[in-house]
């Protein structure tokens, strides 16, 4: 007769948290110890070799770094078998393309990329995506603490893709823009057709605004994260779903039911 399988579904998930000392880091080292089906094993900083993690038996890895060294500490844990949820930004098409491939030899990972784990944020974006369907303009603002090393957000990024996505999913052309010169680049950044537009200003913390406008109206969809505990739901949710969700999953929408 065979042994019954000693790992049942209570054993804790096994977390190595890597940019455990940054701002997210700490919330999120906090956040999974506090946990009771997590077990933080591993904190890494950028002097930790990698190989930390799987010397603590880690079984997954959050990844809260910069956007340089994201792909290389995933495709690790990949190689490794470790599933990962990743909040860094930086991640384009380009990475997530590579990422998918390297997730084909390893079909039993799961790989989460969040640009944002703020349920509100995310909610937030679809319903941007949904409205842009029925407006002619559409402009994204996002606005961070000086801080942050990296412009356009993630968070930008992924919502400009949505309503790119939504947008010609629903024959709706670009938006209405006469502008033929700007020297200075004051229309903001093309994302996915989108212009987006970064301010980075003390006292801010993470706010975006999607302006949805038409002839004769404005539609405003604003979400503000105040405080880094709004990511946390969502770190612990992406911790707990994404064994059970093998290869690759951009964006925390992937593990809600918005309806
Ligand atoms: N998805 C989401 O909801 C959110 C995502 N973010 C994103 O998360 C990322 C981190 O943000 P934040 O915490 O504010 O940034 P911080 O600058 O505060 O922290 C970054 C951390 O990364 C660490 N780091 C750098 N290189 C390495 C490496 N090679 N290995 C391990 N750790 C490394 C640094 O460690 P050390 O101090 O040792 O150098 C530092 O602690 C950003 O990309 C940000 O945009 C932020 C908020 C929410
Ligand atoms: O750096 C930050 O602070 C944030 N980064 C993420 C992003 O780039 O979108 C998420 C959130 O906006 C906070």
């Amino acid at each position: 007769m065979t042994a019954p399988d000693s790992s049942t579904s209570t054993d804790p998930i096994r977390v190595a948290v890597l940019g455990a000392g940054g701002k997210m880091g700490r919330y999120a080292v906090q956040a999974v110890a506090e946990a009771p089906d997590l077990e933080l094993v591993a904190e890494l900083g950028s002097a930790d070799p990698l190989q930390r993690m799987l010397d603590a038996g880690a079984s997954h890895v959050l990844d809260l770094t910069v956007p340089q060294v994201s792909p290389e500490n995933v495709a690790f844990a990949v190689e490794n078998g470790l599933h990962a949820v990743v909040g860094t930004s930086g991640w384009s098409d380009e990475r997530r393309a590579r990422l998918r491939d390297r997730l084909a030899d390893h079909p039993e990972v799961g790989v989460l990329i969040a640009p944002n784990f703020s349920v509100g944020s995310v909610l937030a974006s679809a319903f941007a995506a949904q409205a842009a369907k029925h407006f002619p303009s559409v402009e994204i603002i996002e606005m961070h603490h000086p801080d942050k090393v990296d412009a356009p957000s993630g968070t930008a990024v992924r919502t400009a893709g949505l309503i790119a996505d939504a947008r010609s999913g629903a024959g709706v052309g670009p938006s209405p823009d006469a502008t033929t010169h700007d020297p200075d680049g004051a229309r903001g950044a093309l994302v996915d057709g989108v212009r987006v537009h970064a301010v980075r200003l003390r006292g801010l913390e993470a706010h975006q605004e999607v302006l949805l406008g038409g002839p004769g109206e404005q539609l405003v969809l604003r979400h503000d994260a105040f405080d880094r505990k709004a990511y946390m739901p969502g770190v612990l949710l992406g911790l707990r779903t994404v064994a059970s969700r093998p290869g690759l999953a951009y964006g925390l929408d992937a593990y809600l039911d918005l309806g």
